[in-house]
């Protein structure tokens, strides 16, 4: 890890953001091998190259980059006349999910960005003040996806029986009162050609989800309908989901889907740990703090979710950095409390979740940002290996069977994406 008081001298940015003719598609724009992209519903920010990357680990990853990135922020030289949500300098950044994952956490600052939001489009200009314009990347420009490539993803180190042999375990644990909740997950393993075109996948899933946040950040891509926090101006947002129902075949029987889902007692009280630790986790930093009265069904494509969002007003300095540390491990991927659950996770998951479940998103220089739960994705190595995740949240009531399958609902969008 870089630590914030020996910042060698090249980390002093120099920052240009000018405002832009449209372009027809970031996720062209973007290395095929080592995409970096952040997407929802036609907008997003396209980053090119590396200015500076910063990796931490341990339990103090997001503080770590939180200390370090207000360090930065405050030692660039930026020139932004536009002045919105992702224009000037801007870091994208995913981090493990445990404590002690053998995965880095990243901040990743791009030579070039290029973003596009409420129908203005810019390109952001970064490098360190001891190099040269000339070495920045002139204009971006698009490429042709590489060759078509399919794969099928596999049963990793957690099998489906295992699945269910753990799920058991997790019930009895719960029953005998040791938690409440605990988020079980597996993975599913595969490998693409070494020199793979992975915009192919991060374009499958921007086109089939585009509710939700498409993500490629250091070979971690998905698609994640969960925001974990929003920050902009003062203002905080967050969106909950816990609780989970598969489409129904017809328009009947999807809407008796989203009705029993919305009044099944096992899902209200899945979600309501997620919605208060949250909560709990946001009050030190907010005041004003709104949540729909009730939850809602959010309808994605592959399966209906109970959602609840949230929205405050920052009372204190907390960059979004600080708040995914706060927030970070909500009930929705851990459990609850936190620490019984996550040492649950520890215990059964017979593998290191990596960057699965854990922040994924942008940070501004100002410390405002957007980060999604990395969810409905997988690691994708340099060299080819990929691994993908998906989990539920397991209470007392949890039909080891049912879990199964929803984690495979869960993995559809991924599946698809690569197969
Ligand atoms: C853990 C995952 O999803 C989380 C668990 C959910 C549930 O248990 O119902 C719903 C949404 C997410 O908060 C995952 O997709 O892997």
């Amino acid at each position: 890890m870089t630590s914030p008081g020996t910042l060698p001298s090249t980390q002093h940015l120099v920052v240009e953001t000018q405002q832009v003719d449209d372009v027809r598609s970031l996720i062209a724009l973007v290395d095929p091998q080592r995409p970096l992209l952040w997407l929802r519903k036609g907008r997003g920010l396209a980053g090119v190259g590396e200015a500076l990357r910063l990796e931490f680990s341990g339990p103090t990853r997001m503080q770590d980059a939180a200390a370090a990135w207000r360090e930065i922020a405050a030692a660039a030289t930026v020139s932004d006349p536009l002045r919105m949500a992702g224009t000037g300098l801007v870091a994208f950044g995913t981090f493990a999910f445990a404590d002690h994952s053998a995965q880095s956490s990243v901040l990743i600052v791009p030579q070039l960005l290029i973003g596009r939001r409420d129908g203005v489009t810019w390109v952001t200009r970064i490098r360190a003040d001891d190099t040269h314009e000339a070495d920045v990347p002139a204009n971006p420009r698009s490429t042709a996806f590489g060759p078509e490539y399919r794969i099928p993803l596999t049963a990793g180190a957690e099998s489906a029986d295992g699945f269910l042999e753990h799920v058991t375990q997790a019930v009895e644990r719960i029953l005998d009162g040791e938690l409440s909740k605990v988020v079980l997950s597996r993975d599913l393993t595969g490998r693409i050609p070494a020199d793979a075109d992975l915009r192919r996948v991060v374009s499958d899933l921007a086109l089939g989800y585009p509710d939700c946040w498409t993500f490629a950040v250091d070979g971690l891509v998905g698609s994640s309908p969960e925001t974990l926090v929003g920050v902009q101006d003062g203002s905080v947002t967050a969106r909950v989901l816990a609780g989970t129902a598969s489409r129904g075949a017809d328009a009947e029987a999807d809407q008796r889907a989203a009705v029993n889902l919305v009044t099944s007692a096992k899902d209200q009280d899945e979600h309501q740990f997620a919605v208060q630790s949250v909560l709990a986790s946001l009050r030190p930093h907010t005041s004003h703090v709104l949540t729909s009265e009730m939850p809602f069904t959010l309808k994605l494509p592959n399966l209906w979710h109970l959602a609840t969002d949230i929205e405050g007003t920052l009372t204190d300095d907390a960059t979004s950095l600080d708040l995914i540390d706060a927030l970070h491990p909500t009930a929705a991927v851990a459990g609850s409390p936190t620490p019984a659950a996550v040492a649950l996770i520890d215990q059964l998951e017979p593998f290191d979740r990596g960057r699965y479940a854990g922040p994924i998103g942008w940070v501004g220089a100002d410390g405002g940002g957007e980060w999604a739960i990395a969810l409905r994705c997988a690691q994708v190595e340099p060299g080819g290996d990929v691994t993908a995740y998906a989990g539920c949240g397991i209470v007392g009531e949890s039909v080891p069977e049912k879990e199964l399958t929803e984690t495979r609902m869960k993995f559809r969008p991924i599946v698809d994406a690569f197969g």
